[in-house]
């Protein structure tokens, strides 16, 4: 059974020099170089490879650029003899007891291995063929998944391992809608396989968010979200022979060719699964108007603060906030996706597959997963339809952009469930947080893609200005 020490007992120092430096330079790694990184917790496995040292660092994050100023990332090793160059190679680094070249585990065969056998789903025989032919999902990703065609899956085509890079005690949305959708029978989402979860006990979780804690205990749980336990790893069903529903939509933009009959359809599928999510988790409070709209409002000081140029802006989006505030009718909240974009969905011979129930990465994690209106997600979408348009390069931007949120609107609509609004509230809600999503962009593109900054600052001004 894996055990959890603390991370002075852990690897060698060294490591966590080399960690230092080399966590800032991470796609996945939030909040840049002001972060400072330092190992906390370690988790140890029974070692199935037996030629590897497998080992998860649990690493405490402060900067004040974190959502909530803390964070713990987890960085699972390899450690192996000097000699060992293998997938995810890091730097040999001298340790007290020699030489030890350190690899990242994500990108490692023993890690996956590791990891999928302590989640059980190696059948309790960690073969070597499970692993094989498993690669690391490129691109721009806040966490690391690696595509493994030689796991079981019901689908016949292999899973998806997803090591989640910030990890946080409680139910992690992406384990627990998955899941409740799976056991629903809906197949807008490959299907969730399982979950690696270690239990951290009360004590830990408190004393996260102050000094370091001296705990020595805990255990694995298998696919059992709990509160007190910590997510690290998800398992899911692969989705073959799928597109990236970005790309495909920059594909679109860039020959100029309609996406309209695929928008529409995305639309369905949306609307399918806040219907489903409905049923499937429990109800969410009733909407509070007051802090709803208090939340937007801490959204653009921060945007503010990290753009000034949007502070002439702030006066018109305080009065378009205050006319939200009048307009919004009694509604009950409940779960939604909470950062979808185009990204997030896939699309394949079977239609769109829906992803990645995380949460937006710049909300503090508390605030991930928690019951919202759906036309969040709508919001998102409709976002995702300029980036295309102008990452994709199409001819007539303002055109091919238009029709596809147009599509996509009218396949919502058409079968979503009843939203609680009559059509001109609707609209208000929906141009707010359009506004709300385009300014959590500017926050995301100034710290992540500076040069895409320019996407969505223009689409606040479009907002604010309608004529434009
Ligand atoms: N079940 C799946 N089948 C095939 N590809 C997938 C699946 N899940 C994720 N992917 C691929 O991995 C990428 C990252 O997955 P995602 O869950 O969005 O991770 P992140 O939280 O790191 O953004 C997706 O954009 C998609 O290309
Ligand atoms: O996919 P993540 O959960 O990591 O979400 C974050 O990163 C996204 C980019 O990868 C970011 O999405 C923004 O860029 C997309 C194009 O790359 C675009 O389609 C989205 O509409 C836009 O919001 C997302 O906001 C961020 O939370």
């Amino acid at each position: 059974m894996p055990a959890v020490r603390p991370a002075a007992q852990g690897p060698d120092p060294s490591v966590g020099d080399l960690l230092a430096a080399w966590l800032p330079g991470r796609r996945w790694f939030p909040g840049g170089h002001g972060v400072r990184a330092e190992p906390w917790l370690a988790v140890t496995f029974d070692d199935p490879a037996a030629a590897a040292d497998v080992v998860v660092l649990l690493v405490r994050l402060v900067g004040g650029s974190l959502p909530g100023g803390r964070m713990v990332a987890q960085v699972p090793l390899v450690l192996g003899p000097p000699g060992d160059h293998g997938p995810g190679f890091i730097a040999v680094v001298r340790t007290a007891a020699g030489d030890v070249a350190v690899h990242d585990g994500a990108a490692h065969p023993a890690g996956w291995l590791t990891m999928l056998h302590a989640m059980g789903a190696t059948g309790g025989r960690p073969d070597d063929a499970l692993v094989a032919g498993g690669r690391v999902v490129a691109g721009e990703q806040s966490n690391t998944s690696v595509l493994l065609p030689g796991v079981p899956a019901p689908g016949g085509a292999g899973a998806i391992l997803k090591v989640l890079r910030t990890v946080a005690p409680g139910p992690h949305p992406d384990v627990v809608v998955p899941q409740a959708l799976t056991r629903a029978g809906w197949d807008g989402v490959p299907r969730f396989l399982g979950a690696l979860e270690v239990e951290t006990p009360p004590s830990v979780a408190l004393r996260q968010a102050q000094e370091p804690p001296v705990e020595t205990t805990t255990r694995f749980r298998q696919a059992q979200p709990a509160g007190g336990s910590t997510a690290l790893a998800i398992l899911s069903e692969l989705v073959p022979d799928a597109d990236d529903g970005f790309e495909l939509a920059c594909d679109h933009a860039r020959r100029g060719e309609s996406f309209a009959h695929l928008a529409a359809d995305l639309g369905r599928v949306v609307a399918e699964l806040h219907a489903v999510l409905r049923q499937a988790m429990p109800p969410g409070p009733p909407l509070d108007p007051e802090a709803f709209v208090a939340a937007l409002r801490r959204r653009v000081a921060t945007a503010v603060a990290e753009a000034p140029s949007l502070a002439p802006r702030a006066p018109q989006v305080a009065d378009l906030l205050d006319d939200l505030h009048r307009r919004l009718p009694p509604l009950r909240l409940q779960t939604i996706h909470g950062d979808l974009h185009l990204g997030q969905a896939l699309h394949g011979p079977s239609g769109w597959r829906l992803l990645d129930f995380e949460g937006e990465p710049q909300r503090p994690v508390a605030e991930r997963g928690a019951p919202d209106l759906p036309l969040r997600d709508v919001a998102g979408m409709v976002r995702s339809f300029d980036y295309a348009a102008a990452v994709g390069g199409a001819p007539d931007r303002p055109g091919w952009r238009a029709e596809a949120a147009h599509a996509f609107l009218a396949g919502y609509r058409a079968s979503a469930p009843p939203s609680g609004m009559d059509p001109p509230t609707a609209d208000v809600v929906l141009r707010a947080l359009v506004l709300d999503k385009a300014l959590y962009e500017v926050v995301y593109e100034t710290r992540q893609r500076p040069d895409w900054a320019h996407i969505p600052l223009a689409a606040v001004d479009r907002v604010l200005d309608r004529t434009r």
